[in-house]
Formats: C-alpha cells, structure tokens, sequence
C-alpha cells in the first residue's frame, strides 16, 4: 500500500510544502528551513540556517507544539476520538500499549486513511499529512538478499537477519489479531485485493526506526520538524533537542555554537553508536568516521559441555560479548562468558526444584550459593581465589572468537560489484567490513596482552603448575 502510494503520489508531498503545513499546525521556526543542503542532497532533507545563528541566544530554533509529538500518549489521545485506531490498538494487546506497537499501527492508520481505496476509516488529523513527507530510507532491511551477503562476516548480517525474522513475526502477529476486525479483514487482509504486505510493516519499522528519538519525559518519539535534522557527532553536532515546560518539542542551537548563513544545524543521534547501528538503524555512517567503535560478538556454549542445557535454560543475559573503543584503548564487556567458562569441577551446579504448582524449575548455584540471577555470576567470581583463571578462560574464548570473525572477514575479502548491487549498500558493505576488521584487529591485541598479563599473576601460574606449592595437587589446564 505504502509503495503504491508514493508511485501514485497520494502518500506524498515534496518537501518545499512541509513549511506550509508546519505553519499550519503550529510550528515555529525561528531562523532556520528544511530542504536539501546543496551538494549534500544525498542525505535528504535538513535543517538548514536561514541566518547567522549564534549560542543559545534568542529561544528555540523550532518549536513543536506538544500535540503533534508521535509519542504513546498522543496516540492513546487520539484513538479516543478515532475508534479504527482504538480498535486495532485493542486488538493487539501488550504490543499495542508499546511505544513502538503504538507508533507503527498509528502510522499505518495514517496511510490507511490517504489511500482513495478506503473510505470512512480513521479520523484525519494533522499528522495525517506528516507521513507524506517522510522518505523512504534504504535501510538494510531493504537490501536484497545479494546485498545482504556483502555483509558475510560483519556484526550487521546477524542483526539484520534476527530484525527480519522479528519484523515478519510482528506482522503476522498484527495479521492475526486484526484479521477478525472486519474493516481490517476486508481492506488490509482479504486475500484478491487485500491492500497490505509485508513490505508495508519494514517501511513503517523504517521510518519510526530512523525518526525516533529519545525526548524527556517523553520517551521514544516522532516529532515533525525536529525529525528533519541530520546528524553530526561529537563538536560538529550544532543543537540539542529536549521538551520544554510544556512539553513541546524544542530544538536548541548548542551553547557556543555558531552556524553561518545556509549551515546545516545537525544534531547528534548517539554518538556512542558505531558503525553497525548507524547502517542498520539510519542507514548511513558519518563521513569521516574512522573506528566501528563498537561491535557485539556472539559466543556458544560448546556442545560437548555437559551443563549446556541447564546453562542455556537459566542465563538472562546476551549470549555474546562486546569489544569497544575507550579512552584510547579497546575494551570488551560481558555478562554472559562467565556462565561459559566456569564448569562442576570449578563449583557450578544446577539442581531440579519442584514449584508449588507443580513445575519442575532449574536452579543455579555457585558454591552452594544461589544464582538467582546470571548477572550474578562474575560477581561472585571475582571474589573466587581462582579468578585470574576464570578470567584467562573468558579471554582465551573471547579471543578465539576474534581470530574466527577476522577469517571470515578475510576469507569474504573486497567481491566486485555487479549489477545487481546498488551503489549505496556496496559501499557501506565495503566501508563496515574495513571498520569492523580493524577494530577486530586492535580487540586481538588488546586480548593478548590481557592474556599474557594474567599469565604472570602467582594465581594463573599456581594453577598451571608453574611454581613449586608444596604438596598440593596440581590439575592439567586447557586453555584453548
Ligand atoms: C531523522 S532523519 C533526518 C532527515 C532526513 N534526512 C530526511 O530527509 O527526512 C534520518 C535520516 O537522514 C539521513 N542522514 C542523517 N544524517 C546523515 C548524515 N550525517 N549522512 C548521511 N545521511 C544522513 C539518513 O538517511 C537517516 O536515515
């Protein structure tokens, strides 16, 4: 439905109409524009100055008035007065009283209502406009699955494949609940001229995934104005955004800052991302961005490790772990290679436990100390006199994973492109496969020197049987 809009221009307005309807509903610009910036128009729409802007002087450079906010709220206050919203939003339960459930069947109920096909469903309201002026974002989840292969080896093909799956489990899932609803059964769902597929639920997952943003008091939000901004990170982010007394969206030259006539006023939407999020939610990276920053590799419980399904059934953790740029350095965090390396012999156990509504639980101790919870687990073994042992295994384990990511990597090398390639997702392909390498490479590095000095400590050494200790036994390690 969606795509047969744009093509047929009912689900489309060009941007130099957006002033039009801001001023309409109530948006007050104060010195800046929206429009492509020239030689950047590659990067869509943006805020653009309109004067010489300067600090935080003079109040907000765009001020939104609350009820145009695509939040949770508005949208329950809206479907008071539209029952087709209401409807739906009954219908799916838990998911419809989520932010991102809310959002996305609110944006759906928008195109519903510019379709010519539908009559008297939905209420119209000023944002039913709004979505018009959206464009359609190449986000990989609309990369073809021979673009999607140029992924092979980065932390974006795993990501990309696990959204899929959720989007398409969404989208059933908003199928089945609205199929008996009988407006959406004959419009959305009949099989001969039913108006919705699934490339419908990834434009609308799109669009709230590349718009939203996090605004005080708030939460996740669409905010029409402020969505136009492009972002820039660190010093060359130009404003902020926030929510002001009243709860209308704000957006806010940053102290200091100074844009010239015809500047873009850029804000940032997260500088701690790296490379991967920025493609997978924004589908772009920063011009200039020389670091993945940050990646998130995946590990398994070996199979022939005999506590795997009780380990498996009682972690609540990500079962990987994260390498990161910090302070000059590379880092890496987890909560869940500890549930790896750690066996019975080392004083790990699981034991059956019988609930009162008859249910058999598996419980987790350490030492006879219950685990209530995963993340408990490196706590605990931190205070353990073996813990430089525990830690040389999760750096042995992690590093190996390393080596693997770096072969594949390697093994993908830089294929040419075909036709059936587009330009943009070859190159991002290309850039996050060098970024995400050499962020591999500098982890590899930073794991090898972490191993080399726990090899040293008297614990690691003891362990090995490395240093004379009297009469104690002394067991074989296996640190590959
Ligand atoms: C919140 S929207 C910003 C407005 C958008 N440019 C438009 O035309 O509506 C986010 C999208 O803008 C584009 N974008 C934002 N910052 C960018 C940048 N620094 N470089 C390239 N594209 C950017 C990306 O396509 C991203 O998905």
């Amino acid at each position: 439905m969606i795509r047969r809009g744009r093509a047929e221009g009912w689900l489309r307005e060009p941007i130099h109409r957006f002033p039009t309807w801001a001023t309409f509903n109530g948006i007050k610009s104060n010195g800046v524009s929206i429009g492509p910036l020239p030689r950047f128009e590659h990067r869509g729409s943006t805020i653009i100055a309109d004067r010489e802007l300067e600090g935080a002087k003079g109040g907000p450079l765009l001020l939104v008035p609350r009820e145009l906010i695509v939040s949770r709220q508005n949208i329950d206050v809206v479907a008071k007065s539209d029952q087709h919203l209401r409807e739906v939003l009954h219908a799916l339960g838990d998911f419809g009283r989520t932010t991102r459930g809310a959002v996305l069947i609110f944006l759906l109920m928008q195109a519903t209502l510019c379709c010519p096909d539908i009559k008297d469903i939905g209420v119209h309201n000023p944002l039913t406009e709004y979505i018009k002026f959206l464009p359609d974002e190449l986000l990989p989840t609309f990369w073809s699955e021979e673009e999607r292969d140029l992924l092979t080896g980065t932390t974006l093909q795993p990501a990309v494949r696990a959204k899929l799956n959720s989007l398409l489990r969404e989208f059933e899932a908003v199928r089945v609940a609205t199929a008996g609803i009988s407006w959406c059964a004959k419009y959305w769902w009949d099989e001969d001229d039913g108006l919705l597929a699934f490339d419908d639920w990834l434009r609308l997952d799109a669009m709230y995934r590349s718009r939203a943003l996090e605004f005080p008091n708030v939460g996740d939000a669409m905010v029409p104005g402020i969505d136009m901004a492009n972002h820039a990170s660190g010093d060359a982010t130009a404003a902020l955004y926030d929510t002001d007394e009243s709860g209308n969206g704000v957006l806010v030259l940053r102290d200091g800052k100074e844009i010239r006539e015809g500047g873009e006023v850029t804000i940032t939407y997260g500088d701690e991302k790296g490379a991967c999020e920025n493609i997978f939610s924004y589908g772009f990276i920063e011009d200039g961005m020389s670091s993945a920053q940050i990646m998130l590799l995946d590990i398994n419980i070996p199979h022939d490790d005999p506590l795997r399904p009780a380990k498996l059934y009682v972690n609540t953790t990500a079962p990987g772990f994260r390498v990161f740029e910090k302070e000059g350095g590379i880092q890496w965090e987890s909560d869940f290679v500890w549930l790896v390396v750690v066996n019975e012999e080392d004083g790990l156990d699981f034991k059956v436990k019988q609930t009162v509504d008859g249910n058999k639980e598996i419980q987790s101790f350490w030492k006879e100390q219950e685990l209530n919870d995963t993340l408990k687990l490196r706590g605990l073994l931190k205070e353990d006199p073996l813990w430089e042992v525990f830690q040389l295994r999760a750096v042995v384990l992690m590093q190996n994973r390393v080596d693997e990511q770096i072969e594949t990597l390697r093994a993908v090398g830089r294929p040419e492109r075909t036709d059936t390639v587009r330009e943009g997702p070859w190159k991002l392909a290309a850039q996050l496969c060098a970024l995400e390498l050499d962020l591999l490479h500098g982890a590899r590095s930073a794991l090898e020197s972490e191993k080399a000095t726990l090899l040293e400590t008297e614990t690691v050494q003891r362990y090995l049987g490395l240093v004379e200790d009297g009469d104690e036994d002394v067991e074989e390690a296996d640190f590959t």
